[in-house]
């Protein structure tokens, strides 16, 4: 549990990456509480990936730093900073000549443990997956049931935050709300602290607690949906925001 005193979840102070001549991430700073559900959305090639692949470590800033629960994720340990940091990323990668149990297992058994089949029942239930599917292989799911073993895996090692790259961009519609439910009930149920990249600006609305919107390496809002959709945020996110306004605007039109 955490009290007043905690540190938050993450913060990045003046964090800054820059490839080449593109500013990638221009010193950001900002703290994200323990327990919320926080969006980062933004055009492409805005710097959502690279903000969320500095928390992991699978970018490493200029400067600035980035502290995980107080810690600076440099000189964190590195196997303590991987089971407290579950990533999902589009395309989940998951090992074609594994089993899903293995897959799901893989974080545990690199260091050493190994998950129970009860653990690998319950986390794939976790995702609305009979355990019948931990003996298949990754050939035999359908892209959508992948993306759940995608979070399955991520969640194996009892994360207290969760890193989401597009997790649902490959996904149908239908799947993809289904799944987006799931993750945001599982984020509530395991007191997870979640970020999520997306380009979908309803997904965030829907989902997050708190909107992020960068623009060329900034964060040029950081709102909460209800004020988003209120009219605050300044001109690129009302931008976004107009997408799925103007959308549900067309939808309610065809139907009058
Ligand atoms: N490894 C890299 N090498 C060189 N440039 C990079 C690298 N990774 C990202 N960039 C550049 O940094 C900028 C930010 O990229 P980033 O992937 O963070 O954006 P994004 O908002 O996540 O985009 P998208 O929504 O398209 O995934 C872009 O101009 C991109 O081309």
């Amino acid at each position: 549990m955490t009290d007043a005193s905690s540190p938050p979840a993450l913060s990045f102070r003046e964090t800054r990456k820059i490839f080449a001549d593109v500013v990638a991430v221009d010193s950001i700073s900002l703290d994200i509480a323990d327990h919320s559900f926080v969006a980062l959305v933004g055009q492409s090639g805005s710097g959502k990936s690279t903000l969320l692949k500095t928390i992991n470590r699978l970018v490493e800033p200029d400067s600035g730093s980035v502290l995980l629960e107080g810690e600076d994720v440099r000189t964190a340990f590195a196997p303590e900073l991987r089971r407290k940091i579950g990533y999902v990323f589009q395309g989940i990668g998951l090992f074609p000549h594994l089993s899903v149990a293995e897959n799901i297992g893989i974080g545990p058994r690199i260091a050493g443990a190994k998950l129970p089949s009860g653990r690998i029942a319950e986390l794939l239930e976790g995702v609305d997956l009979d355990e019948s599917y931990a003996s298949r292989m990754p050939h035999e799911l359908s892209g959508g049931q992948r993306q759940r073993i995608g979070v399955a895996r991520a969640l194996a090692a009892d994360p207290h935050v969760l890193l989401m790259d597009e997790p649902f961009g490959a996904l149908d519609p239908i799947t993809r709300d289904a799944l987006g439910n799931r993750v945001r009930a599982l984020h509530e149920r395991l007191g997870l602290t979640t970020v999520m990249v997306t380009h979908d600006m309803a997904e965030a609305l829907l989902l997050a607690d708190r909107v992020l919107v960068m623009d060329s390496g900034n964060i040029v809002a950081d709102n909460t949906p209800k004020e988003l959709l209120a009219g605050e945020g300044g001109d690129i996110a009302q931008g976004l925001v107009s997408v799925p306004r103007d959308q549900a605007k067309a939808l309610a039109a065809l139907a009058s």
